[in-house]
Order: structure tokens, then C-alpha cells, then sequence
């Protein structure tokens, strides 16, 4: 390690609103690298960042407003992106057929056919991979997951993924201008125009619940929490059948307006169940509020019956192993919901789980051995590809607002290890608990989705298939697996 900006590899850091400023504090807390470029489609966005940057390593990154600039830059080794998802696969590929290592945000693509594109670029281009997804670099997961491997609370065909998040409404559909600093057609790039252009109050991280750009809380924060599952479980597949019941439901009570629209057009209320054959796994996503809900077991589980509850939750022949509340602290306990074991990432002494997880992409880099890598691209992809196939049998049934009976029997007759009556039973209480009328506003049933996990498609069903893809707009094309 050097301290001279010139011995180090250079970042380029694309999207600095949010996370991307946590990209800027993991690669500069890393002796081996340092920021050499902020990229930010606002331009005040980033200028605003590289002033925070230069007080950081003591000299000022460059700032550009089209990563296409930086391509050819020998200032830039790794390319990291924390932009919004329309974005993620577009700039991975384009950094990896220039020759530059990536750090990607989940989920790493908007869809099933950027995922495998991006896997297919880091293959052929020999570049190293890292996705967002940290909980893969903590030492509680880490434990938890191997005490789960060794047998420690039996045998597991079943985890639950949870998204008890509070999101409230983002404000009514709308035709609302877009901020005098936005360079919208990058902004949009990938994503074809809607007319009108912006329908949502706030600019800003808003974008996650329009699916346009982004993929709801199932591909937002679920990725987190899927990978764990699919980690815990030993699934390095996709499912084969998909199944989700889901809706947008509860702003009409939350602003006391039965007729209002609210902006997002992604479920805040959904329940995705993955059949993997032997296994199986759940995911919940509630966007509104889970205090005192009737959740006996999981209230248990978390040790809280407020707020949200972010985690995962395996269920063993002989006991429970718990990711959450936080990506540090894991549980395990025994048939009675004794505690038995805990394991924690503990960050004063591993380092902060965000520091660690890139430093282990930089282990990779420097050694260009991506067996090292805690999160690489087919890992990525995998657990990304969960949210997407669970979104896709919801936009397939979507508006259909069938009754109670008619989602019981459609679990019913899915191949689960789940108790999907109870499940749905507690969905349904959540709602009515937040003053939803579901003789009005009820959940939507999407179709089961049969899926070739080697082939990457639905089975039989081209308009599923037509959610593998997008329409890309000219010059923002990314590439089939085949043509990176
Ligand atoms: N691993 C983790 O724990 C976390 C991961 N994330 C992930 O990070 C990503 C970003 O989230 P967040 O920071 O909250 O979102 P924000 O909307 O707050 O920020 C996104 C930024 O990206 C900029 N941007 C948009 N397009 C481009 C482009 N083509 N090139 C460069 N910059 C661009 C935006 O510009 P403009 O200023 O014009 O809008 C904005 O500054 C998401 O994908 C999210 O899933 C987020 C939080 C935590
Ligand atoms: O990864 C993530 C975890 O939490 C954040 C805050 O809610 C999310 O927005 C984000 O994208």
C-alpha cells in the first residue's frame, strides 16, 4: 500500500446521491484505491460530493456527467454504480467490455436478460464482479449460514424473507417537472420515455416504486434478504414455479381519500412463493405499518412486536436460525424459540460490513482471483432474478382483485413448505389492521409462472416472457448474453 494517488487504482464512483457516498467511504477507507471520478447526471449532485471527496483523500475527483466519458480514462481501474436499477446492468457491461472491474448495487439488473448479460460480460472479459449485497461479508450471516450448513437447527427446506418496511405514500400520479439541473434523457437512458415524463412528486430515490426504473421493495431491499435465503438454503439455481399474490394497497385510508392515486406503480403489499423443487422460499413485502400486527411467531422471532422487521428466517426440523433486524446480528433457536446461539459481525472489530465487503472486491482485484470474491456476478444475478420473477406473475394478474377464497385455493395447489393458508391469513389481517377495505381495494393473484432456470425463460407463456426483456431505447441497448 501506497499513499500516493498515482500507486493507487482509481474509482469512478457513478451516482452519488445516496449510496454511491458509501461506495466513496469504502474505497477511500482502503489504502489500495482512491476516488479518482464522481459521476452524477446532476451535475450539482456532483460537484457538491467532490467537495465532501477532496476534504476526504485531500484531492479533488473529477466530475463528469456520462459515464461513457470515463471509458477510456487510465485514471479508472474499478467502476462502481449505485444509480438508480434502470441503469446497474448498462454501466456494468459497458465498464467491463472497456476493461474495468465492477462494483455493482443490488439489484444488479432491471430484468432476467440484463443479469445474464452482465454474468456473461465478467466471464468473457476476465473482469472482476462485485454486487451490493454485504450481508455476504458479514461474520453473523457468515455463522449463521454455516451453523445452518452443519445441521445446527436440523433440517431446512424453508426460509421466509421479510420486507416489513414502512413506506408511505409517495405523493398523487402527476405531471411534474423535472428538476433544471437533470440531464433526463441520460437520466432515463435505458428506459424508454413515458409520456408524461415524471409522474412522481420527489425526483429522487422515488424512482424505486415506479417500475420503470425500479423494482418495488421485493427488488429493493428483498435482494438482501432473498441472498441470504438462497445462501442459507444452497440454492444456486432459480426456482421453477413462481407464484405471487400482491397490491398496492392502503394510501386511499393513509390520506383519508378513497379516491386517491398514488404515483407507484409497484406492490407495497406482496407475498412471492418460490418453488425450488425440494425447497422453497417466501417473500414478504409490507409497506405499511407492522406495529402490534398479529404476527405471533415472527413477533417472537424478532423479539419486537414495532417497526420494521427486515430479515430472514429459516425453519429447521430442530430449531430457527434469524437474519435481522440488522445485516450484523444472527439467531438461532430451538423448537421452543430458546435462544441457543448468536453470531454477530461486530464492526469496531471486523471493520464496517461496507468497508469489508469492498475490500474484499479489492482482494480480488489485486490478486485477479475471483474465487475470492464474496458476491460475484452469478450471485447477483441469481438473487436479483428472484425479485423479478416474483414482480412479473404480480404484473401478470395485477388489478384482477380476486377474493380471499380464490388466492387460498391458488396456494393451495402450489407446491410449497410453507404454511401458505397462515400466511395469507396474517397478510390479510396486516391489511385490515391498516384500514384497507378489501371488499374494495383486495390483493391481485398473478398466474403460477413455470420457469426453465437453465434456459432462463417461462415455460409456455410469451407474455411472461416478454418481462425477461425491455424495450431499449437507441443507443442504450444492453446486449443479449450472446452478443456482450
Ligand atoms: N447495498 C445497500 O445497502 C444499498 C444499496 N442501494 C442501491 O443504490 C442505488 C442508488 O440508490 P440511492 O442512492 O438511494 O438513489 P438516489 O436516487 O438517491 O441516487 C441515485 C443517483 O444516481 C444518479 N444517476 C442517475 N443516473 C445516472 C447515470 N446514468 N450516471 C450517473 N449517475 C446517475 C442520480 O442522479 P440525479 O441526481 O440526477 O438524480 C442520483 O444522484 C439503488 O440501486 C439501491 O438499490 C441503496 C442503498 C443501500
Ligand atoms: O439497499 C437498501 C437498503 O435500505 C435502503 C433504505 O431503505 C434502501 O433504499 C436500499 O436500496
Amino acid at each position: 500500500a501506497t499513499n500516493s494517488p498515482n500507486e493507487k487504482m482509481g474509482v469512478a464512483v457513478c451516482g452519488v446521491n445516496g449510496r454511491g457516498m458509501s461506495h466513496v467511504d469504502g474505497f477511500n477507507h482502503d489504502s489500495r484505491t482512491f476516488i479518482s471520478v464522481l459521476v452524477d447526471v446532476d451535475e450539482k449532485v456532483g460537484q457538491k460530493q467532490a467537495d465532501k471527496v477532496e476534504k476526504m483523500q485531500g484531492r479533488r475527483p473529477r466530475v463528469v456527467r456520462d459515464v461513457r466519458e470515463i471509458m477510456e480514462s487510465d485514471d479508472v481501474q474499478i467502476i462502481t454504480c449505485a444509480t438508480p436499477n434502470h441503469w446497474h446492468a448498462l454501466i456494468g457491461v459497458w465498464a467491463m467490455q472497456a476493461g474495468k472491474d465492477v462494483y455493482i448495487e443490488k439489484p444488479i439488473s432491471h430484468n432476467i436478460h440484463e443479469g445474464r448479460a452482465l454474468v456473461a460480460a465478467a466471464q468473457k472479459y476476465g473482469r472482476m464482479f462485485q454486487t451490493g449485497t454485504q450481508c455476504r461479508s458479514s461474520v453473523g450471516v457468515r455463522g449463521m449460514i454455516d451453523f445452518v450448513a452443519e445441521g445446527g437447527i436440523g433440517e431446512v427446506n424453508l426460509a421466509r424473507g421479510l420486507c416489513y418496511k414502512r413506506r408511505k405514500s409517495i405523493g398523487s400520479l402527476g405531471d411534474y417537472e423535472i428538476p433544471s439541473n437533470v440531464d433526463f434523457d441520460l437520466w432515463s437512458g435505458p428506459a424508454t420515455f413515458t409520456e408524461p415524463k415524471l409522474t412522481r412528486q420527489q425526483f429522487h430515490y422515488d424512482w424505486h416504486w415506479q417500475r420503470h426504473y425500479g423494482n418495488g421493495d421485493s427488488g429493493n431491499q428483498g435482494p438482501h434478504q432473498t441472498d441470504v435465503a438462497r445462501w442459507g438454503l444452497q440454492l444456486e439455481r432459480h426456482p421453477n414455479k413462481i407464484l405471487t399474490y400482491a397490491g398496492r394497497l392502503g394510501y386511499q385510508a393513509e390520506r383519508k381519500d378513497a379516491d386517491y392515486v398514488d404515483a407507484g406503480d409497484t406492490a407495497n403489499t406482496q407475498v412471492s412463493i418460490y418453488d425450488y423443487g425440494d425447497k422453497t422460499i417466501v417473500f414478504e413485502t409490507r409497506g405499511l405499518s407492522v406495529d402490534n400486527s398479529a404476527d405471533t411467531e415472527l413477533n417472537e422471532l424478532f423479539q419486537s412486536t414495532k417497526g420494521n422487521k427486515v430479515g430472514v428466517v429459516f425453519y429447521g426440523t430442530e430449531g430457527y436460525a434469524v437474519q435481522g433486524p440488522s445485516y450484523e446480528v444472527c439467531r438461532a433457536y430451538d423448537r421452543n424459540k430458546k435462544l441457543i446461539k448468536e453470531f454477530r459481525h461486530d464492526n469496531k472489530q471486523h471493520g464496517s460490513l461496507n468497508n469489508v465487503h469492498m475490500s474484499n472486491f479489492i482482494d480480488a482485484v489485486v490478486s485477479r482471483d475471483a474465487s475470492l470474491l464474496n458476491a460475484d456476478a452469478r450471485c447477483g444475478h441469481l438473487s436479483a432474478a428472484i425479485a423479478h420473477l416474483g414482480n412479473t406473475s404480480y404484473y401478470l394478474g395485477e388489478g384482477n382483485r380476486v377474493g380471499a377464497q380464490e388466492i387460498e385455493d391458488a396456494v393451495g395447489g402450489f407446491a410449497s413448505r410453507d404454511d401458505d393458508a397462515e400466511t395469507l391469513a396474517r397478510t390479510l389481517q396486516h391489511l385490515r389492521d391498516n384500514g384497507v377495505d378489501l371488499s374494495q381495494n383486495g390483493l391481485s393473484l398473478g398466474p403460477v409462472l413455470n420457469f426453465d432456470p437453465k434456459a432462463e425463460k417461462y415455460i409456455d407463456n410469451e407474455e411472461a416472457n416478454a418481462w425477461i426483456g425491455r424495450q431499449y431505447r437507441e443507443g442504450f441497448e444492453v446486449p443479449a448474453a450472446e452478443n456482450v
